[in-house]
């Protein structure tokens, strides 16, 4: 595919992305418009874990659309295509489950994920750890941060052998927070 396609790709899928989540906000104080999230997710895979794969930096833009909005996964096949609906399932969690039960199956699921999910997954956990850095969203404790950052990096144990650069800077995190992957 030449360059330009490619460009214009990526413009469908942030464009759909900020439609679907264009009246969600995040939880940091400032209330900043959620589609930052996965622009800065998608960023970090190109910017910092050097992925061209097209479809993946697709997925990590719409990866909160199923979760997060009224998008569905049909949806999401019939604009994009059956890998990006895919790679978007594999890291939706089921909201039909209690939360304690969908965070134990992130990390029970991690290690069997496709290399192009656990991709999205680990730029996913180092954008909403280094959030966590920069500000406390709004009602959290100091606990609850840190309980974040010990549960990321039960995920992110079983994402290893992925992304070298990727996996170094959440190592990194987890280190100054005296949390062991
Ligand atoms: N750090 C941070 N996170 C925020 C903020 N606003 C929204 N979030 C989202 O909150 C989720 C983490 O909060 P939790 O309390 O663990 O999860 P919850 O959404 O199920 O309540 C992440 O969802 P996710 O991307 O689906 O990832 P995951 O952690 O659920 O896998 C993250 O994107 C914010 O200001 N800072
Ligand atoms: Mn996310």
């Amino acid at each position: 595919m030449s360059s330009s396609s490619t460009a214009v790709l990526l413009l469908e899928t942030v464009n759909f992305a900020a439609e679907k989540h264009r009246n969600q906000r995040r939880k940091d104080p400032d209330a900043t418009p959620y589609i930052n999230h996965p622009i800065g997710v998608a960023r970090i895979l190109s910017h910092e874990g050097g992925i061209t794969d097209l479809e993946v930096l697709q997925a990590a833009l719409l990866h909160d659309t199923v979760e997060d909005t009224d998008t569905t996964f049909d949806e999401l096949e019939s604009v994009f295509g059956p890998t990006v609906a895919r790679i978007v399932q594999e890291v939706t969690d089921d909201g039909s489950l209690p939360k304690e039960e969908r965070k134990r199956l992130q990390v029970e699921h991690a290690p069997h994920r496709s290399h192009q999910a656990k991709l999205v997954k680990l730029a996913d956990k180092l954008y909403n750890l280094r959030d966590l850095n920069r500000c406390t969203p709004t009602g959290w404790t100091a606990e609850r941060v840190q309980e974040y950052f010990v549960w990321a990096s039960r995920v992110a144990k079983g994402l290893r052998g992925t992304n070298a650069a990727l996996e170094e800077k959440l190592q990194q995190l987890f280190w100054e927070r005296g949390v062991e992957l």
